[in-house]
């Protein structure tokens, strides 16, 4: 019986107001086998055709005549229906369509995708008098079937105006098509078609000239599995035509067989056994498995120093995961899913292993997560998405670097990859470790208060000491006459540690340097016409560009503002430092990695490859360097500036310094060499870079929460964010003090509202742009928010206006 699968409530793909619930259609009884929560279908939606995701389904309608579904699209479903949940939850706490929610959890090429096709009417009246370009199309049309109608516009003598007479005529018809951007790999096998007797036979039929189709039979005389075609002509040197003749003669079939991309076909990662575990990791590895072993849903914040050999851990508990039959999702920061990392993995468990990261084209994601889906693979290890990774079983759910900013997305879902973790850690009962050198701030305050169980590894492997750290006053540098981007100590260190044949890594914070271009006459900076932020110098086409809107422009050779030819211009501050060294240190071998060098696909790849092939003696580079590598020759880190991320007006801004400066630190000295490391800054004293030097992790913790609970921030409250944004100021500044209004009044005494005051960049894409705050500690009250940001949008009716809203802690 399938009558309680008559009705499947919709989540359907249209953003818009009033579409954020899901719809009721009937599910036609020829469709109720293959319907499943989770299964993507076609809807008529308004006078569209829509894609849309079954969130529900049941025997009860909650209108009487109810549309039905037009199509279920896979054989399986693309989302479990704890991932439909997962959705709907997201959506709820993130404050965005349902939609929204669902498509971020599937590969993109998933996503719904419209097309018109141009058809004849199925009621075409034939006999009636066309004009030649009517005709001719009609004719085609015949010819050909139903083609896109881009296609049709592109015929010669076709019109729009031409199409919709004949529409009108009710001689053609435009619908609308919703499909996907799916495309699966095919390649050709041959078999036999026969038995081996008949096949004998053949061969022994053939003329002795007829070489290489008796090769061909003989081929498959010893083997008469199916090869792919490719295969078999390369090695027997043969020609298409020989197995075509085969085929006519009805001894061979070719089939078509669907074939799984491998992103990593053709390389061989050397294989890796479990290390013998230090007392510390051992303890790490039971705190894991004990829970894993017992079914129970349990989330541990694995607090390591740098090299304390936190991964052979996850090796290890994954393994053990597996060995229930259950599955395991590695998150790891995008810019750590280096080569090395991923050999880590591929080492120890092959084939079992789907690797997604944002190098891979749409296809081959797609084809990484159906082996995921399909249960091939059992281990996924990626980026933040990862953690939607649709299996059935889940038994481990590891997040490296767990302090990471980028585990959250900025975008719509903005979701936290950790609180996805738990909450699919609850619904799996699955074990959830967070592993770190540097904890974010409130993970530590979880783990103060018994919501995590904290395992500390406190120890580098193999009784390594962790290097030795020199801060270095810059101001000090300055008074004392040396101008140099690098202070004496840094030179002397650098010159040292290359000449005892060792290699450096040289760290710069991106932001920090002046990519700007300034009139030294007046003090101009050039900036974006259309946001209020400066533009970027870029040295390869001497251009000044908006990292935000894009737009470009050539660096002017006087200044727009008086005329001066006096313009200063600066290359991005990593260029710069490789100009340093080439001056200070003729002769030393550097590699540069930034965004200039790395855009292309594979050269981050092929970069590390040579530095630690020792073609190089130094890697300068940005964030992008700070983590995850483990080079042996490294004996020296260098940090150009430390302390620009100390002034951005975040509250995070001393927690990112200090983790940012202990995971380049923990760079140097992985292995035998012992390491060394030099801080440069303009404020010593400041904790975060003071105790990280010290690498004084349980002060740092201590000091900051206790400044975050004076200034009242998360995780002493919650925090909302909302930014708007109108092309005119008058608008967006009615906007947004009509928005406070209301929220004081109905959060008073429940939280406390602030601002409108401009946000970081006043102005962007033309838009001016406002931000509230609300902090809050009660449940509630984003409710409440939910409801007054709704009103708002209503009662608006401008759709310039944009609200959107983030949450912190
Ligand atoms: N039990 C062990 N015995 C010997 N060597 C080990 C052991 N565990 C790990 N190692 C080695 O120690 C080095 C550091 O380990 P690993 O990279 O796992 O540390 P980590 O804590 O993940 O480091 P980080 O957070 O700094 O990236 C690696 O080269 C690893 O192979
Ligand atoms: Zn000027
Ligand atoms: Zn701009």
């Amino acid at each position: 019986m399938t009558a309680e699968k008559s009705i499947a409530a919709v989540v359907v793909d249209v953003v818009a107001r009033g579409t954020d619930r899901p719809f009721d259609y009937h599910v036609p009884e020829t469709l109720r086998d293959v319907i499943e929560v989770g299964s993507r279908v076609r809807v008529s939606f308004g006078h569209r055709k829509v894609m849309g995701y079954v969130v529900r389904l049941s025997g009860e309608a909650s209108y009487g005549r109810l549309k039905p579904i037009l199509d279920v699209m896979d054989l399986v479903p693309p989302l479990t229906p704890e991932l439909v949940d997962l959705g709907l939850w997201m959506a709820e706490t993130c404050f965005c369509h349902p939609i929204t929610a669902l498509n971020a959890m599937v590969p993109a090429v998933l996503k719904g995708r419209y097309r018109r096709v141009v058809r004849i009417h199925p009621r075409f009246a034939p006999g009636t008098v066309l004009a030649p370009e009517e005709e001719a199309l009609i004719e085609r049309l015949r010819r050909e079937g139903e083609r896109p109608l881009e296609t049709v516009l592109a015929w010669p003598g076709v019109s729009r105006s031409l199409i919709r007479q004949l529409v009108r005529e009710r001689r053609l018809l435009v619908e609308e098509r919703v499909g996907d951007r799916v495309t699966r790999r095919r390649t050709r096998w041959v078999k036999p078609a026969v038995s081996g007797q008949a096949l004998r036979r053949a061969l022994d039929a053939l003329p002795p000239r007829a070489l290489r189709q008796r090769e061909i039979l003989s081929h498959f005389l010893d083997r008469p599995e199916a090869v792919p075609l490719s295969r078999l002509l390369a090695s027997l040197k043969a020609g298409r035509s020989s197995v075509d003749s085969l085929v006519e003669k009805g001894l061979l079939q070719l089939e078509e067989r669907e074939e799984l991309r491998d992103p990593f076909a053709g390389r061989s990662f050397e294989p890796t056994s479990p290390l013998p575990l230090t007392p510390e990791q051992e303890r790490a590895f039971r705190a894991i498995v004990g829970p894993l072993r017992e079914g129970r849903h349990h989330r541990i914040l694995l607090h390591g120093v740098t090299g304390s050999g936190k991964t052979e851990v996850y090796l290890q508990a994954i393994d053990e995961t597996l060995k229930q039959g259950r599955q395991a999702i590695v998150l790891v920061p995008e810019i750590s899913l280096t080569p090395q990392m991923v050999a880590r993995f591929k080492g120890r468990f092959g084939p079992r292993v789907a690797v997604l990261h944002s190098g891979l084209s749409g296809g081959e994601r797609f084809d990484e997560w159906r082996k995921i889906r399909s249960g091939e693979v059992q281990v996924a290890i990626g980026a933040r998405s990862a953690i939607f990774a649709p299996f059935s079983n889940l038994g481990l759910i590891v997040i490296d670097e767990e302090h990471e900013s980028s585990y959250k997305q900025e975008e719509q879902p903005k979701y936290h990859a950790r609180e996805v973790a738990f909450r699919r850690g609850m619904a799996h009962r699955a074990v959830v470790v967070l592993g770190t050198a540097t904890p974010a701030v409130e993970t530590i305050h979880r783990a103060g208060r018994g919501e995590l169980e904290r395992v500390v590894l406190s120890r580098r492997v193999q009784g390594r000491p962790l290097p030795r750290v020199d801060v270095v006053d810059m101001r000090e540098e300055l008074r004392e006459g040396n101008r140099s981007i690098f202070s004496r100590m840094l030179q002397e260190a650098l010159e040292q540690c290359v000449s005892r044949g060792e290699q450096a890594v040289l760290f710069l914070n991106r932001r920090g340097f002046s990519t700007f271009v300034l009139c030294r006459s007046c003090g101009k900076v050039m900036e974006c016409p259309h946001c209020d932020i400066s533009l970027t110098f870029h040295r390869t086409n001497r251009t000044l560009r908006c990292h935000y809107c894009g737009y470009a422009e050539p660096v002017p050779e006087t200044c727009p503002a008086c005329g001066s030819s006096h313009i200063r211009y600066f290359g991005t501050g990593t260029q710069r430092v490789e100009e340093e060294i080439a001056r200070l240190f003729p002769g030393m071998r550097v590699i540069r990695m930034d965004v200039d060098t790395t855009n292309r696909k594979g050269a981050h790849e092929e970069l590390l490859g040579r530095f630690g092939a020792g073609e190089a003696d130094v890697l300068l580079g940005t964030q992008m360097i700070a983590k995850g590598l483990d080079f042996p020759r490294v004996t020296l880190v260098g940090v150009i500036a430390a302390d620009i991320m100390l002034h951005l007006p975040d509250f995070r801004a001393a927690e990112r310094t200090f983790q940012l400066l202990t995971q380049v630190s923990g760079r140097a000295g992985r292995h035998d060499l012992s390491g060394r490391v030099v801080i440069q800054t303009y404020s010593p004293k400041h904790y975060s870079i003071d105790l990280a030097a010290r690498t004084d992790t349980e002060a740092f913790y201590r000091k900051e929460l206790l400044s975050r609970k004076q200034h009242r921030y998360p995780p002493f409250c919650r925090l909302f964010t909302l930014l708007f944004s109108h092309p005119d100021r008058q608008a967006v500044m009615q906007a947004a003090f009509e928005a406070a209004r209301l929220l004081k009044q109905a959060l008073s005494g429940k939280a406390e509202v602030l601002g409108p005051v401009p946000a970081t960049i006043p102005r962007m894409k033309d838009r001016y742009r406002l931000q509230v705050f609300i902090k809050y500690t009660d449940e509630d009250v984003a409710k409440a928010v939910g409801k007054v940001l709704r009103y708002l949008e209503e009662r608006a009716e401008d759709p310039e206006l944009l609200v959107s809203v983030d949450r912190d802690g």
